[in-house]
Parts: structure tokens; sequence; C-alpha cells
């Protein structure tokens, strides 16, 4: 393997056999079945790639794409049925929750642990205990069974064991995601200096703001194979698409398809400044919008629903339906309404909540000076509010309401909370929680 290499992947394949039920299994390990009882899955089918000393590596993929299994290859935990995993440096790894704890040991007992399994003898640990510690801050349950702490906790010594074994090539799955978001913000410091330092990192994430922020290169997973590896935004961006198609790789050509020109649906007479509302008179049900978003399943609603939202839709700059968007770039958020009754003075509305539940931001037709006329019993309307994403890189809730007057009393009519996530990514920082876009010169 070349110098410069820090892990190779090559050809590597992981079958798992399916037994329908567990007593093939034992029949056929005790060689009493001549026949093959099992199917084959395979979780890993010839994945090959490399990642260079010094890269930050992110691995994306939907649920079951295979993720977890390479990283339990890559580390030892599992081994492949085909192909060759090399690797050129000491490993940490922080894989499952779990992964490397003994439940009945305090966290004390499990630091020594950990550290003897990589490698390290008493005096070493003992100098390392410290800033472990420091890092995890649980006060006095290190000296509790590791079993009786929340995830949080358990996340947080994990972490500090990871880290402070002076690793040459860190290994995340996932784990960071259980942590409080202080206690993330403080990993991802230690990325950032791992990085300076010229360290090897190799992260799995959902967190798709994470990987446009830290990974300078990010291979994407599908169904158990490699299907493609480039730069983080490009990456994201295919992996957008593999979700907005359900999945369905073999749909990866054709990912502009259904999308709808939002340019066409705007009526001018309506624009305003600021966020551009158009209001359409909605002409005929296709595919509901909805289902190519990520929606929360336990999303919360109320009103009287004579003005009911039955679809609605989150679109990038391209029109794409998508809970990811850039920041600094265009994107809609799209509500079809049905009214159920005669109402006069129909307000529409979204916000953005962060994941605390703070509204971060929000307008509605009436804010941007877009009056709509009473709408009649049986009417559909098409409301579409078009504006440029300041937020900075994110998980943000959608929240989407419309209001109005029935007979002279203010009512509402349909509110969803939380009706799915909204994902702001970039490759360009800023601080706090939103972009002043700010244009700099230098005299
Ligand atoms: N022990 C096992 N026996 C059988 N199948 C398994 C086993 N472990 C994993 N699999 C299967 O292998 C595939 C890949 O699983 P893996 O956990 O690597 O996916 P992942 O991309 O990490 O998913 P997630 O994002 O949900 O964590 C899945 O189809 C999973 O059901």
């Amino acid at each position: 393997m070349a110098e410069d290499i820090a892990i190779s992947v090559n050809d590597v394949s992981k079958m798992y056999k399916l037994y329908d039920n567990p007593m093939d299994r034992l029949k056929e390990s005790l060689g009493l079945s001549r026949k093959k009882k099992y199917k084959e899955h395979y979780a890993l089918n010839h994945v090959s790639f490399q990642v260079h000393k010094g890269e930050t590596v992110g691995i994306i993929g939907t649920n079951g794409s295979g993720k977890s299994t390479i990283l339990k290859i890559i580390t030892g935990v599992l081994s492949p049925t085909a192909g060759e995993i090399a690797v050129n440096g000491r490993i940490s790894a922080l894989l499952e929750l779990g992964a490397g704890f003994n439940g009945e040991y305090s966290g004390l007992e499990n630091v020594y642990l950990n550290g003897s399994m990589i490698g390290f003898s008493r005096e070493e640990i003992d100098a390392k205990l410290q800033s472990i510690l420091d890092f995890a801050d649980i006060g006095d349950f290190i000296y509790q069974p590791v079993k009786t702490y929340s995830s949080g906790m358990f996340v947080r010594l994990a972490f500090a064991v990871a880290i402070n074994i002076d690793p040459e090539i860190l290994i995340v799955d996932e784990a960071l995601s259980v942590g409080d978001v202080f206690f993330q913000a403080k990993c991802y410091r230690k990325f950032e200096e791992f990085k300076e330092m010229g360290k090897t990192i190799l992260l799995v994430s959902h967190d798709l703001s994470s990987i446009g922020k830290y990974c300078d290169r990010v291979v994407l997973l599908n169904k158990g194979e490699k299907l493609a590896e480039g730069g983080a935004k490009e990456m994201v961006n295919l992996y957008r698409r593999v979700l907005v198609n359900q999945y369905d790789d073999a749909d990866l050509e054709e990912n502009t398809d259904d999308v709808e020109d939002t340019e066409e649906n705007q009526d001018p007479e309506n624009q305003t400044a600021g966020a551009d509302v158009s209001l359409k008179v909605h002409d005929g049900d296709g595919k509901a919008m909805k289902d190519s978003l990520n929606l929360n399943p336990e999303v919360l609603e109320y009103g009287s629903k004579l003005g009911e939202i039955v679809d609605f839709a989150i679109r990038d700059d391209t029109g794409m339906i998508s809970n990811v968007i850039e920041k600094g770039k265009e994107f809609s958020v799209q509500m079809k309404v049905k009214f159920q009754a005669d109402v006069s003075d129909p307000i529409f509305a979204f916000t953005l909540k962060d994941l605390k539940g703070t509204e971060i931001t929000g307008t509605n037709t009436m804010y941007e000076h877009t009056p709509l006329k009473p709408q009649k019993a049986g009417d559909v309307r098409e409301i579409t509010f078009k504006q440029v994403m300041p937020l900075e890189a994110g998980e943000y809730m959608l929240c989407l309401g419309c209001t109005g007057y029935k007979d002279g009393d203010f009512t509402v009519f349909h509110r969803l909370y939380d009706v799915c996530n909204l994902t702001v990514i970039t490759d360009k920082k800023a601080v706090g929680y939103f972009d002043l876009f700010s244009k700099v010169s230098v005299k």
C-alpha cells in the first residue's frame, strides 16, 4: 500500500445468510441438512475506496446501505466475505453505542479496559486519564457501572476515550447524534483540531450539514454498492436525488423529471419584495408532492380544516423537491390548500424552527402584502413562497398554517407543526444562526 494511504478497501463484499427459521441455521451448523436453507444477503457488494492520510472522508447512504458494515470491517469487528482491507496507522473507533464497553464495569474501569485493548500500558493510560475525564465531563458517574449510563453519558465517555488515546485514524459511526448540542460542538471542535494535526478521519453520518462542513471527500453507498465518490457537495446532491427517488437508484439519471417549473407557477400580479409569494388556482391532481419529502410521522396538526393543507413541498433552486437546501441559494415552500367552506381573507404561513422548538423565521401572505380574495367551498389554491436561504447549516423543522375569517371570526383552518425537517448545508461558514452574506473589501 502506498505510503500516503491510511485505509484501503479493495473489492470488499459482506454476505449474510438469512434463514427463514432458527432451526434451519442449527441443522446446517450441525451438518444435518444437505440442502441450502438460507438466502444470501449482500450487505456490501464489491466496494472499493481509499482514504489518504490526513483526509476527512464521509460515508453517506440510506438506512441499510452498508455504512456500519464497512466501518466494522475496517476496524476488524467483522471480517469480509471477500475482498481485502489494509490499514496504515493506529485506529480509534467510535462505533455503535456500547461497542467495546462492558456494562458491568464502571466508566473508569472501562477506560483502562479500552486503553489496554488498543495496546496502552496502565501507566500510559494514567497519563491520559485526566484529559479523558475532563472531556467526558460526567462527574461521579465515572465510578458507576456503565449499564446505568444514559446514551448521552455513554457517548461522552466513549468519545473522550476515542480521541484522547492519540489515534492516527479516527473512525466515528453516527455516535455524535446522541450527545447534547454542546457536547456535539465540542466534538466537532476536536475534529477540526484533528484535521489540523493531519490525522485521518472516517465519518458516517446522516447529518448532511456536518458532512458538507467537515469532509474533504465522500463515499456514497446505496444498497451495499458504492454509487459514487467525490467532493462533499457533489455527493450530498447526488444523495438527495437518491432520496427524492424514494431510494430507487434506477431513476438516478431522471432526477429532474418530476420538477415543476416554479416560474410558471407564479402570478406576477401577486409578487412582492422579500419572500416572493405566488398564488395559483390548482389545476388537477397528480402525485402528491409531499411524498417526495422525508416527513415527520408524528406531525402535530390542528384546526377546523375549513381550509385544509392537502399537499406541500420544499423545492431547491433547481425546482427539485428536497428536504436539503443549500445556504445562499433560492428555495421555495409550497402548499396546496382545499377549502371546505366559503371563507374570507385566508392567510397562508410557514415558519422554520430549530430542533429546540424556537421559531427562527417565518412569514405569511399578510406580512408579504399578498391578500387573497374570499374563497368558495371546493376551491383549491397553491401558494408558493420563494426566497433565499440565509440560515446557517443545521437541522430545522417546517411548520405550515392556513388561517382566516369565517362568519367574521378569526379561525385557524389548519396548522401542521414540524411537518418535515429542512436540512441546510453549506461549505461556507458563518457565526451564529444566519449569514449576513457580507461583501468584504480591503483598502
Ligand atoms: N447480523 C446481520 N445479519 C443479517 N443482515 C445484517 C446483519 N447486520 C446488518 N445486516 C444487513 O446488512 C445491510 C447493511 O447494514 P448496515 O447496518 O451496514 O447499514 P447502514 O448503512 O449502517 O444502516 P443505518 O443507516 O440504518 O445504520 C442491511 O440490509 C442490514 O439489514
